[in-house]
């Protein structure tokens, strides 16, 4: 599926209320990958004004390399109409909750149809996310009660915790799997004006001079 000297550019956005770890599971993910230095401890941070791009570059099960383009959306209302413009140029689609604040979850279904009504011709892969989940004995939503949710959607449904690392790479590698099935089925196609999937070029490796002096590449 991989043209030689090409990869895939998959542009993802973490979508949910204020407060819920969008962040935090965001820079854990891409304090994760290979060749980042260890984080720092604890994680807090500042609300997302706007929006924040992140990115990290992966291999699928299949083999495809593949760069995720991370899109780190504001949950607060006010910023509503900026992170908006961004939902028709994504692939895929995190939709957050903390699984200790039951307004955060009954909110999905409204993220969820905010993108299905901007969305164009191509298909947004979504997974749910019931996130912080360390935080056992303030749990108010059940692992059942957000798979039927999921269910109901059509989608799947996992917990993280960025706390604990529990998921986080999971969580993007289930949603960048999907993404890729559905690219192999045709559900998505690449178009020009469309950058929620891209095939960008790597630069070739300069090519070594051999022992003889004529050049092998
Ligand atoms: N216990 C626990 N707390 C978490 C976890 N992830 C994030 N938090 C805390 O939740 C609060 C909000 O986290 P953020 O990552 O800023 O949330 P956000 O969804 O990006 O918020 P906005 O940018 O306002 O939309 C912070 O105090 C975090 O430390 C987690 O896995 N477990």
């Amino acid at each position: 599926m991989e043209a030689a000297g090409c990869r895939y550019q998959f542009r993802i956005a973490l979508l949910g209320d204020a407060a819920v770890g969008k962040t935090s599971l965001l820079r854990r993910y891409v304090a994760g990958a290979p060749g980042t230095p260890a984080p720092e401890p604890g994680f807090d941070c500042a609300p997302t004004v706007g929006v924040e791009f992140y990115s990290r570059a992966m291999q699928l099960r299949a083999g495809l390399r593949v760069k995720l383009q991370l899109w780190d959306t504001a949950g607060h209302e006010r910023f509503r109409c900026i992170t908006r413009s961004f939902y028709r140029n994504m692939v895929g689609v995190l939709l957050v909750f903390d699984v200790t604040n039951r307004k955060s979850f009954e909110h999905i279904q409204d993220w969820h149809q905010e993108v299905i009504a901007t969305q164009g011709p191509n298909k947004v892969i979504f997974l749910l996310v019931g996130h912080k989940s360390d935080l056992q004995s303030t749990r108010c939503i059940s692992v059942q009660e957000a798979e039927e949710l999921a269910a109901s959607l059509g989608i799947a449904f996992l917990e993280t915790s960025a706390k604990n690392n529990y998921n986080v790479d999971l969580v993007f590698n289930t949603l960048t799997d999907a993404i890729q099935q559905a690219l192999q089925q045709g559900d998505i196609k690449l178009e020009e004006d469309w950058g929620g999937v891209r095939i960008i070029q790597i630069p070739k490796a300069p090519c070594r001079k051999q022992q003889s002096g004529s050049c092998q590449c």
